[in-house]
């Protein structure tokens, strides 16, 4: 079969555009299963699909700024078109509204809409708009069902699916969430034309990810194939949907992290006390970004420690150097801290167990793998090399 190969819906046409090939991958989870749908032009099958949810309820549609501007019009046309009304609620595009101050703010413009219980919360946007508000969703009179709309590369393969929701805190990134699975993932790969080339290739190194983790033969294709899935042909589409199905079969064999889902996490103890030390600042680096060096990282630390072959590692950090994103501490705008300040940051990292770290890992491309008890001095002195490296 070839790799392309999808569902064509032959569903009707509410919207401007026609509607295109449909991939379906569903998440598999004891009573709060849901369905991921991929393809360009969803947004009026989405409506459809929001008001078969829950019919005759009211919605809210957060979304951000930058989105609203470009495509909130469109998708409330097919909402109206479906019969559903939502109140729009705008939040300010970055990372900084990953907040306490901007949660309050959501939360308090959920309940002057007066969303029930019943009713449903539409995230329509990248990263932040989905962990913002599954968080306020979680929480909202003790839990609302809520919708992912997935608009950015990284919130399509990664973010939106598997329930993970939070804000920042100035301790360190996603401290403070909670799990709240979606009742629906609508990813309409169409969306992603209008975004940035810095923004796309940020979430393309949660696509590699996938590779490394556990699938070489997707890193090979990913290789072969980042300039194609840029460009937007049927590959983005493919990304996408091998991306959510990698995702959604650790999140069905572990929802809460408590074993392999660490392994998601590949690249993300370094990437995180990098988003910390640089202020969650999106002028000097994106979430994206930071997991692209994270994930060098990560590969020539495994290297270090006698687990990793050196061309894996060499080969690693060509390709994202290839793809033009940043593989080194020294390409973090502004610096990247001392060792000192990268290690402190790394022990408010949520795998820390009675204060040691724990690391994702690897033998190999695609041979990742949770490594317990790492110790402090032993990261700090590769940091320091990393940091003398030119
Ligand atoms: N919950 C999870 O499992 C999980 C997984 C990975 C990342 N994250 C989080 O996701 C966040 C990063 O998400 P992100 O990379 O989507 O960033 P983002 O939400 O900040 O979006 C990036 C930028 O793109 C703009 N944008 C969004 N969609 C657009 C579109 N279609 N066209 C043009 N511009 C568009 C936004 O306005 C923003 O300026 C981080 O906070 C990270 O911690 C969470
Ligand atoms: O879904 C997961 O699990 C992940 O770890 C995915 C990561 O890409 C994502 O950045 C996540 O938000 C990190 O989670 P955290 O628990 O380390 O904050
Ligand atoms: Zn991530």
């Amino acid at each position: 079969m070839s790799p392309f190969a999808a569902e064509n819906t032959g569903a009707k046409n509410l919207g401007t555009k026609n509607p295109g090939a449909r991939i379906v991958v569903p998440v598999a989870l004891e009573g709060r299963g849901y369905e991921i749908h991929i393809g360009r032009h969803q947004l009026c099958e989405a409506a459809d699909l929001i008001a078969a949810l829950a019919p005759g309820a009211k919605a809210a549609l957060v979304t951000d700024e930058r989105v609203a501007a470009l495509h909130a019009q469109a998708f409330e046309h097919c909402l109206q078109l479906s019969g559903i009304s939502a109140v729009r609620i705008e939040i300010p595009p970055g990372e900084a509204s990953k907040s306490y101050s901007r949660f309050i703010t959501l939360c308090d413009s959920l309940l002057s809409a007066k969303i029930e219980r019943n009713d449903l919360i539409i995230a329509f946007g990248g990263g932040v708009v989905g962990d913002l508000t599954g968080f306020a969703a979680a929480v909202l009179r003790r839990g609302v069902r809520f919708v992912q709309i997935p608009t950015t590369l990284l919130s399509q393969v990664d973010s939106s699916v598997g329930g993970k929701t939070g804000i920042n805190s100035p301790h360190g990134k996603n401290l403070i969430g909670a799990f709240h699975q979606p009742v629906l993932v609508i990813a309409d790969t169409a969306l992603l034309d209008t975004l940035s080339e810095r923004e796309f290739k940020a979430g393309y190194a949660e696509v590699v990810k996938y590779g490394l983790i556990d699938d070489r033969d997707f890193f090979d294709w990913c290789e072969a194939n980042w300039s194609r899935i840029i460009a937007g042909g049927p590959e983005r589409d493919h990304a996408v949907a091998v991306s959510c199905k990698a995702k959604a079969a650790i999140v069905a064999r572990d929802e809460r992290e408590e074993g392999d889902r660490a392994l998601l996490n590949l690249g993300h103890t370094f990437a995180h006390a990098l988003e910390r030390l640089t202020n969650y600042d999106a002028s000097r680096l994106v979430h994206g970004e930071a997991v692209a060096i994270g994930l060098a990282l990560a590969f020539r630390f495994s290297q270090r420690l006698g687990l990793c072959p050196g061309q894996d590692a060499v080969r690693v950090a060509a390709h994202l150097d290839a793809v033009g994103l940043p593989s080194r501490l020294s390409q973090v705008p502004g610096g990247a801290g001392s060792a000192d300040e990268i290690v402190t940051a790394m022990g408010q990292d949520k795998k820390v167990k009675r204060g040691v770290l724990t690391f994702i890992l690897a033998r190999g491309i695609g041979k990742s793998f949770i490594a317990p008890g790492v110790a402090a001095e032993e990261v700090k002195a590769f940091i320091e090399t990393e940091l003398a490296a030119a």
